[in-house]
């Protein structure tokens, strides 16, 4: 270390006890069990489900109260009182309506506040006492410190003990303290979150999930193909953009965009009334709980062909000036008969239904009309002047990488492009060729890039943003090529089909996943590889677990619209020092329902590995980390304070 850096070390350190304390604090905490690691995947807007996930830590709480309370209280009972630890606020009330006097619900506070201060301990014993401090409501600490470390050998404080909690009551700040340490048992009951992609669309409530995100205590997020999406609308490709809000159309969630994030849709509305007319392609697709009048679907369905039409003729000039990317297949404006009202894709003529073409130009299809442009072109602005999505998206930015490697694991939404004997696929950008973790890199280099200059709308960067949503070998994508012309306009099921890139049944094999691990610079004999973005057909007998549990998917299957196809919701993974559980999740109903009636939608548990020995921090990412700041401190201690 040079002069300078130790110069500013010894500032903190500023004394031989300081920097040993920290050096004794650091080694010791290496050799405390690892925290318990959550991964959820594709929660797509779905805020309650995905809440009631974080909130139970995917029945953890209720394990850790089973666990203390078991010989104590009955299932009821633990259920109860996970259900107050999930959701705190509106539990209490629900509680309190129970009792007729004050003195009835007195009691009830002092045995919750002491059960709560029983399980506390528990849930934070893998953690040092500053971490837990962290961890408590920040108004009480100091009150609830002295109630968990009760020494009383000499029965002295006693009745200083039970005044406190009295007190408490008296004082009416009940409450707030059980509110306050509910949540910090769900916060000491899962360390860290993974978020392995898809955070938006389909569901209506992508902003509060990126709102709770934001106020997580530590997290990363694995970028999912339709995270990128709204990445690159906020970084200027305006196909990017005409494609999320081709989807809020669709599944009638354009109040993201303009409640949510405070975009003017009404010139596209303009725009759209006065185009089109109702096409049953294009109604929006509902899921159950809007209520929507005939009227407003009439509306969204116009939108929605308007901005369908838009996206097809902004993909045009983009496939054209990229040849690395293979798509010429996709210009299927250019491909279409307008007078026979056909299409002819890979030689095969289809006819056209649910057409809405009435402003393509057939001599030059890709031609956006002059309003269709300023649309486009407002719309962009107002995404990239959006405050809140300019925090949700520098968020996104700030945690978020294409593919993360975490304590021996590698974590990615989609695949590791193959080719069909294993190998890793290659596309030449620039002139260099490039695949597997090479590829990816260059990928998300290309993000970052885009993401710096919102302003160039047409580069390469910007582009290659949008062939992470849709081309062959994007790693988020992991498909042929995407089918949604032929999904609105062709009859022939046949042509929907999307195929899937050979990752998706040559990582039911061991060896490839082992290879592909080791690509990456992981030991294969200790890694998993971590997918989100396919939904377990449980149904059909697909097993989630791979490869010799060397492959794990754990679509969360938050998403009400994949839901009959897969029979379950879906599934997450928790990973603590003694291995790796999945968690099979039921359909979540609503929030109301677990409040009243205790039910928890959980959960087959499947142990996915078993840790011969129990993981230390010493082992983990963290620890590295900490094992370098030691080496540091050591550092320090011998060019200051032992001369
Ligand atoms: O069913 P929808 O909403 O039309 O979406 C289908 C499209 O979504 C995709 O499946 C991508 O989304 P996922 O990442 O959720 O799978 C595309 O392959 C497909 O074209
Ligand atoms: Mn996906």
């Amino acid at each position: 270390m040079n002069k300078k850096h130790l110069d500013l070390l010894a500032e903190k350190y500023d004394s031989e006890e300081k920097v040993v304390t920290e050096i004794i604090n650091l080694e010791a905490i290496l050799n405390l069990p690892k925290g318990t690691e959550h991964f959820v995947s594709d929660l797509h807007g779905e805020y309650q489900a995905f809440q009631h996930v974080l909130r139970n830590g995917s029945g953890k709480v209720k394990e850790k109260i089973s666990d203390i309370f078991k010989n104590e209280l009955t299932e009821d009972e633990i259920s109860e009182f996970a259900t107050l630890i999930y959701y705190p606020e509106e539990k209490l009330k629900l509680i309190k309506s129970n009792f007729t006097s004050d003195e009835e619900l007195n009691e009830w506070y002092k045995t919750i506040i002491e059960r709560m201060l029983q399980l506390i301990p528990y849930a934070s014993s893998k953690y040092t006492r500053t971490k837990l401090r962290k961890a408590l409501p920040s108004q009480f600490v100091f009150l609830i410190e002295e109630l968990l470390y009760k020494t009383d050998k000499y029965t002295n404080k006693t009745d200083y003990y039970s005044s406190i909690t009295e007190q408490i009551i008296s004082l009416r700040q009940a409450d707030k303290l059980i509110s306050g340490l509910a949540y910090t048992i769900q916060r000491l009951v899962v360390d860290h979150l993974h978020v392995v992609g898809d955070i938006y669309d389909r569901g209506p409530e992508p902003d509060k999930i990126m709102d709770t995100l934001i106020d997580y205590h530590s997290l990363d997020i694995q970028w999912g193909n339709h995270d990128v999406l709204w990445l690159g609308a906020y970084a200027g490709s305006k196909v990017c953009l005409a494609n999320i809000l081709r989807i809020c159309a669709r599944y009638a969630n354009l109040d993201i965009i303009e409640d949510a994030y405070g975009i003017n849709l009404r010139p596209l509305l303009n725009l759209a009334e006065k185009y089109y007319e109702d096409n049953p392609a294009f109604r929006p697709k509902l899921q159950g709980d809007e209520r929507l009048t005939e009227q407003e679907k009439l509306q969204i369905t116009k939108i929605h062909q308007a901005i369908a039409m838009i996206q097809f003729k902004l993909e045009s000039p983009i496939i054209k000036r990229r040849d690395c990317f293979n798509m010429e297949g996709r210009l299927l404006l250019e491909k279409v008969d307008y007078d026979r009202k056909e299409v002819t894709i890979k030689g095969e003529t289809h006819p056209l239904e649910n057409g809405c073409f009435q402003t393509v130009d057939p001599e030059d299809p890709a031609r956006l009309l002059e309003e269709e442009q300023q649309v486009i072109d407002k719309l962009l602005f107002s995404i990239q002047h959006s405050e809140k999505l300019t925090r949700h998206m520098k968020f996104l930015m700030k945690k978020g990488n294409l593919y993360l490697k975490y304590n021996g694991n590698l974590l990615i939404h989609g695949c590791i492009p193959l080719d069909k004997d294993g190998n890793m696929e290659t596309m030449t950008i620039e002139g260099e060729t490039r695949g597997g973790r090479e590829l990816l890199d260059l990928f998300e280099e290309k993000l970052r890039y885009s993401f710096a200059h919102p302003e160039m709308t047409e580069d390469l960067a910007t582009d290659m943003v949008w062939y992470l949503w849709t081309g062959e070998y994007s790693s988020l994508f992991g498909k042929r090529e995407m089918t949604t012309f032929e999904r609105y306009f062709i009859k022939d099921k046949s042509t929907h089909k999307e195929e899937k890139n050979p990752y998706y049944y040559l990582r039911e094999n061991e060896d490839v996943c082992r290879k592909m691990l080791e690509d990456f610079g992981l030991d294969p004999a200790q890694g998993h590889i971590i997918n989100g973005h396919t939904p377990v057909k449980e149904i059909e007998g697909e097993n989630p677990v791979k490869a010799g549990g060397k492959m794990v998917v754990i679509d969360g299957g938050f998403s009400k619209a994949y839901q009959s196809t897969t029979g379950i919701a879906g599934y997450t993974l928790l990973f603590n020092s003694f291995g790796m559980q999945l968690v099979a999740h039921q359909k979540f109903s609503s929030k109301e329902e677990v409040l009243k009636e205790g039910i928890d939608v959980l959960s087959v548990r499947r142990l996915v590995d078993k840790e011969l020995e129990r993981k230390m921090v010493r082992e983990t990412n963290i620890g590295e980390e900490i094992k370098e700041q030691i080496a540091t401190l050591r550092e320090l201690l011998e060019a200051r304070y032992m001369k």
